[in-house]
């Protein structure tokens, strides 16, 4: 260590996106020195300025807050050479078999490693991007050691520690995370790492130490099981829309109070989407394949996730009439962000449009990138109100808070006429609708 047993410890983290950003910000506003580093030259310049390189909530208040303690640069030499601890932060795209690609990884490791070269003392690096099982203790720490002329242990420290964030809710789960995951080279290392946590969470989080591929396999593995949470509720769904007076809410809001279930995770609705929980689940199959091991549950939610575009089509062609003019508000995959990545409620604009529909559609952050996404396939809307005016069939597909108040007037059809409304998380109160729309709610039998 560069300092005294009791000095502040000094951080780099290396990546500056959505995880990174906040990370070096929330480390910063508990005390310790960060520096950020990115290939991104705007990245990096934004957090030099004091700006937010991401959106993220509270992001820019911390940073705002803790501005004397944050700096970042392009030179990894340098932030290796002005730190103690290292947060290793970059992408790890899936291949298409499933796997995850460690390339961007193996870069950064070796920068790391050529830079820990002209520096003495202990030095701990901590992998938090999402990796295989195998690959800490394989190819990146074989990377690491070869770069750096160390073997991790008395003056190298390697740890596994992914992070449980969802994303809009990033800071606020860093400092009240349910656990910590740590995968860890040795005792010295898991202790460093454990110490640091207890000094940055707000909450007094278990902390789970164990070997890199019990680590490696626990972070799919949450996710793998949470996404089969997901598809049994939308399982449920599928179910009830066939069982006359059946209510999916009602069941799974009483089975979620069995402690053994939990209510978390449990709307029957569409699919899940995003960065994480599709890519998490199937590179869970792909290991259990790969190993010789069952891997039916992973499969079998990722067929029923892939499924939902077809079962929420289903309705829809029961609704749409000859003018096939279908509304999709929501292309975000979830509310409250303008990721598209696995959107559902984009992959069923684009299924419908390709499906002799007339597309019209809204969102209130991910327009660009949804249109990008689709193109001429579909008519952008500039507002909900706008959007839904001239539809046979409205689809509410992200549950967007400001859909629950969507204009009573911009539903209103010349006398004769109907708009139905398919409200697949269940946000509209019908009775404020009674009388314009008919109102669908899926996972509700007739
Ligand atoms: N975004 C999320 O919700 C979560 C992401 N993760 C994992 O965290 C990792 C990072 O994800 P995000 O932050 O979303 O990615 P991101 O794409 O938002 O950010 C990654 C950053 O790393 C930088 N970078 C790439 N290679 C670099 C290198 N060699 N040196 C310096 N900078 C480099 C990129 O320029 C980029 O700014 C992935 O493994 C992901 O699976 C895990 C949990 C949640
Ligand atoms: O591994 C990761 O990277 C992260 O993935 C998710 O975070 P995130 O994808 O940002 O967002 P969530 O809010 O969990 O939503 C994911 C998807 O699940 C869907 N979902 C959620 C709840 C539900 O009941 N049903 C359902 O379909 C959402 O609509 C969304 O499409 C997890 O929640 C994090 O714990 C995890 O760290």
């Amino acid at each position: 260590m560069a300092h005294g047993k009791d000095a502040e410890l000094r951080f780099s983290v290396i990546g500056l996106g959505k995880l990174g950003a906040p990370l070096a910000a929330v480390m910063a506003s508990k005390g310790f020195p960060v520096i950020g580093v990115d290939l991104n030259a705007d990245f990096v310049q934004a957090l030099n300025d004091g700006r937010a390189p991401v959106e993220e909530p509270r992001l820019q208040e911390l940073i705002d807050a803790n501005r004397a303690r944050l700096s970042a640069t392009t030179d990894v030499t340098s932030a290796i050479h002005g730190s103690d601890v290292t947060f290793i932060i970059v992408p790890t795209p899936s291949n298409s078999d499933g796997w995850f690609s460690n390339r961007h990884l193996l870069a950064a490791l070796a920068d790391v490693g050529d830079a820990l070269r002209s520096k003495s003392g202990y030095h701990l690096v901590v992998i938090t991007s999402t990796v295989m099982p195998g690959s800490t203790d394989g190819e990146l720490r074989a990377v690491l050691e070869h770069h750096s002329g160390r073997t991790v242990g008395a003056e190298l420290g390697l740890c596994y520690n992914p992070e449980f964030i969802a994303l809009g809710s990033v800071v606020r789960n860093m400092l009240a995370p349910d656990f910590i995951l740590i995968g860890e080279s040795d005792p010295k290392a898991g202790e460093l790492l454990a110490g640091i946590y207890k000094k940055s969470c707000d909450n007094d989080p278990q902390i789970k130490r164990m070997n890199f591929v019990n680590a490696e396999l626990t972070k799919i593995s949450v996710n793998s099981y949470v996404t089969t949470k997901i598809s049994y509720a939308n399982m449920l769904a599928g179910l009830c829309e066939r069982l006359p007076c059946a209510d999916v809410d009602v069941v799974t809001d009483a089975i979620g109070a069995d402690s053994r279930i939990g209510r978390k995770y449990l709307q029957g609705a569409i699919g899940y989407g995003g960065p994480c929980f599709p890519r998490d689940n199937v590179a869970f199959a792909a290991l259990a394949r790969k190993m010789g091991a069952r891997a039916d549950l992973a499969e079998a939610t990722q067929a029923l996730n892939q499924h939902q575009i077809d079962r929420i089509a289903g309705i829809i062609d029961r609704h749409v009439g000859t003018g096939r003019r279908v509304a999709v508000l929501g292309l975000s995959y979830k509310p409250d962000t303008s990721v598209v990545e696995e959107s559902q409620g984009l992959m069923l604009a684009d299924h419908l449009a390709r499906n002799r529909c007339e597309v019209l559609v809204y969102d209130p952050q991910a327009m660009p990138a949804a249109i990008d996404a689709l193109g001429t396939r579909v008519v952008a809307s500039v507002s909900a109100d706008a959007c839904v005016g001239e539809a046979d069939v409205v689809v509410i597909a992200t549950a967007w808070p400001q859909f629950r108040t969507l204009s009573v007037d911009a539903l209103r059809r010349p006398v004769g006429q109907t708009v139905t409304v398919i409200d697949l998380w269940r946000i509209l109160p019908a009775e404020r609708y009674a009388g314009v729309a008919d109102i669908i709610y899926p996972g509700v039998g007739a």
